[in-house]
């Protein structure tokens, strides 16, 4: 589905970091017209896609028009992907030290993080979803504290942590970085289509 041409879209978030990555990420790459607007929306439970999409629907029905929505995921290889879509509430209580703690009785220190996209026309259209995911490792903190995780996920072929990484560096190897590039791309060739639904592209989710 097609943007109208000249409609702006919401990206509706309640996090202030990952809307600063995103505007940096975007710079002037992005077709359309985004505007952000902070609300917390529910934290849903289940696979990282359904929650993208309830996340999204739910979005949508609040904004009433084109939403998007971002959900970030941090999985342990060793825990079967958990805390996963979770991982919100475990760094609130056990901060980065905790989660590196986590691993204590694991060999497997291997984590990825996935951050996953969701783009709704309006209420009641289905979504989209675009998927990003960066492996690498749960290591002893390290840098500074100012978003989240950062300090205890290394990437792979570094050795610095995602904090330790000046942020041009982050934003051109991350979870985030990588689900906005396959949105950005999607909708430029649909914007380069004169706004015709693309149908050469499967579309990733209904
Ligand atoms: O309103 P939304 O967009 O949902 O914002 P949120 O902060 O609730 O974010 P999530 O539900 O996606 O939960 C992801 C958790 O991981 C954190 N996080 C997200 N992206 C991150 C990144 O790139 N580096 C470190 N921490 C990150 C974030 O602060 C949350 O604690
Ligand atoms: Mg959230």
């Amino acid at each position: 589905m097609a943007i109208p041409a000249g409609r702006s879209v919401v990206f509706v978030t309640g996090n202030a970091k990952k809307l600063e990555e995103v505007i940096q990420i975007l710079g002037d790459k992005f077709p359309y017209k985004l505007v952000s607007k902070k609300i917390d929306l529910p934290e849903y439970q289940g696979e990282p896609d359904e929650i993208s999409i309830q996340k999204c629907k739910e979005a949508a029905k609040q904004v009433d028009g084109p939403v998007i929505v971002e959900d970030t995921c941090l999985c342990f290889r060793a825990m079967g992907g958990l805390p996963g879509p979770y991982i919100k509430w475990f760094l609130d209580k056990l901060r980065p030290e905790g989660l590196y703690k986590m691993l204590a009785g694991f060999e497997d220190k291997s984590a990825w993080a996935l951050c996953t996209f969701a783009f709704c026309p309006g209420k009641e259209e289905p979504v989209q979803l675009f998927r990003g995911i960066t492996e690498g490792h749960i290591v002893e903190p390290r840098g500074p504290r100012d978003f989240g995780w950062d300090p205890c996920f290394q990437p792979d072929g570094f050795d610095k942590t995602y904090a330790e990484l000046p942020k041009e560096v982050k934003n051109t190897i991350s979870h985030r970085y990588r689900a906005l590039a396959a949105m950005s791309e999607h909708f430029s060739s649909q914007a380069n289509d004169n706004g015709m639904p693309d149908t050469k592209k499967k579309k990733q989710n209904d």
